[in-house]
């Protein structure tokens, strides 16, 4: 196995670590709008149980006082009795909760430990992931950016250095160095150097080999295979337009077929399959969702039906599942919550397809009534499309609409059953951390707290914040699923070339 060596590099002065605008505003008191949203009704309740006493002390004296949010004790138990979140935690773990998970708040530091020292780690200890390496940087790097947590330079250096060793010298990244090129570890390879996003990072990506993996494993069909060879599915195309469309090599070439074979995975429920006729699952309706937008082919869809299949995932848990009757897990907070918050941007469409399906059941000839259908207005679309374009408009436009799930349950969810107390984030309680999840519970976090402000960079208000305002992570372009400021570094980098 070849061993990456973090952390090894020359030693240099560190960056001065910049908070971002956000976490400068500092921490703000939630008001009476802001408290956890009601009791999860699926969670056994002992209603014998009353609410944990008083802890008696002050709460803030465990903490130093700047890092702890105004909240007097009085407040605090409010918000127990409020929530439950004292009955729902006695449930879940068996033992009294402490204030920081009453006050629902997200153990910053305690997650930042456990990734940064996973990336210190990479080497030795990940060897049964070994063809999933440059996955692993992502599901560290990411959420360390969303939790605005700068990497030391030596630390990004060992990574792109190990990340230019996956890449082939024919284009794509492998899984380790040496290994086969395939979509999965080239998006994840892509996705962790755009968010280190210096120069270095970003010019280690070698675009034209990239466009030449992406047509080698372009089908005859127009979809994407996700190695040479390999197998087809949603993800394979969303990965393949994702890279493309961020480093600004998606052409025309790359985006034939690719919206049909989509459009064919959508299915009776109204989700989107891997593969067409294959069961709904959240994981590959993110992908496809996404991927039509970057090709800006999302009226090849039936949103509505979308929409509706997808809110109706959130459990009374408050978390996602992942497909119909399967239980809920932290990692759909990502994959189902972004797929419906991408939506808000989209009821344009929404409303001229929900105003042709009453046309249509109205009268058969419903398509001579209301006009041709946005499906058929995009096949006009011109051939010299700027592909990229795509998806920074699409995170310029505003939320056309408020949140179509229950964005303060998510949040109770990921920071009531999936945070782990030592760091690290779950599927769900019972379950270990890992950093998959700890990457896609954060991710989702930060989808659920923006998804109430109609511009994805303004700051979010408190009340849409669950817990104190210093929960607040960074946002994220949520089609690429890298931090925003990052990506507009990588759009304006990649708009150059
Ligand atoms: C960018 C990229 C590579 C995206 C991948 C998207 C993704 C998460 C797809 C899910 C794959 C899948 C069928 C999981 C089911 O697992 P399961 O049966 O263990 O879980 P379930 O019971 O929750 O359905
Ligand atoms: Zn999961």
């Amino acid at each position: 196995m070849v061993r990456l060596s973090l952390g090894t590099g020359a030693a240099r002065p560190h960056r001065a670590r910049s908070r971002s605008r956000r976490a400068q505003q500092g921490r703000v008191q939630p008001s009476g709008e802001g408290g956890p949203p009601p009791p999860p009704t699926a969670v056994p309740m002992d209603s014998s149980q009353q609410p944990t006493p008083p802890t008696g002390g002050d709460p803030a004296a465990d903490h130093e006082a700047a890092e702890l949010p105004p909240l007097t004790v009085t407040q605090i138990e409010q918000m127990k009795v409020e929530s439950k979140v004292g009955d729902i935690y006695r449930v879940l773990f068996g033992a009294a909760p402490d204030t920081r998970s009453v006050m629902l708040e997200l153990w910053r530091d305690e997650h930042i430990e456990y990734l940064t020292k996973g990336l210190r780690h990479l080497g030795p200890n990940f060897h049964v992931l070994d063809a999933n390496r440059p996955w692993l940087c992502y599901w560290m790097v990411h959420p360390l950016a969303l939790l605005d947590e700068v990497l030391d330079d030596d630390l990004e250096d060992d990574i792109v250095d190990f990340l230019a060793r996956c890449q082939d010298k024919d284009g794509g990244y492998g899984g380790g160095p040496g290994q086969l090129p395939h979509l999965a570890t080239t998006y994840a390879a892509v996705n962790t150097l755009v968010t280190i996003g210096s120069e270095r990072a970003l010019s280690s990506i070698n675009r034209d080999n990239l466009r030449k993996f992406l047509l080698r494993v372009k089908d005859s069909s127009g979809a994407f295979r996700m190695h040479e060879c390999g197998e087809i599915d949603a993800r394979s195309c969303y990965t393949a337009v994702s890279v493309a469309s961020l480093v600004n090599i998606l052409d025309d070439e790359l985006a034939k077929g690719v919206g049909d074979y989509i459009a064919r995975c959508q299915t009776y429920e109204g989700g989107i399959a891997g593969e067409p006729y294959a069961e709904a699952h959240g994981g590959y309706t993110f992908c496809g969702l996404a991927a039509l937008i970057l090709l800006n082919e999302a009226d090849k869809l039936d949103l509505p039906s979308l929409i509706e299949w997808v809110a109706f995932r959130q459990g009374v848990e408050c978390g996602f599942q992942g497909r119909t009757n399967k239980l809920v897990d932290g990692c759909y907070s990502f994959w189902q919550g972004a797929a419906i918050a991408l939506t808000q941007k989209l009821m344009t469409v929404v409303d001229e397809q929900l105003k042709l399906k009453s046309c249509s059941s109205k009268q058969p000839s419903g398509k001579d009534a209301c006009g041709p259908s946005s499906s058929e207005q995009s096949s006009e679309k011109s051939s010299t499309v700027e592909y990229a374009k795509f998806g920074f408009d699409f995170i310029m436009r505003s939320n056309q609409i408020g949140p179509l799930f229950h964005n303060i349950a998510l949040q109770q969810y990921i920071l009531l059953c999936a945070q782990v107390l030592e760091g690290g984030l779950r599927d769900k309680p019972g379950k270990n951390r890992d950093h998959y999840h700890s990457c896609y519970c954060l991710s989702g976090l930060s989808v659920s707290q923006y998804s109430a402000m109609t511009d994805s960079d303004s700051c979010p208000l408190p009340q849409h914040v669950l817990g104190p305002y210093s929960n607040l992570l960074e946002p994220i372009h949520p089609i690429y699923n890298v931090v925003l400021d990052k990506y507009h570094t990588a759009y304006e980098f990649f708009s150059k070339e």
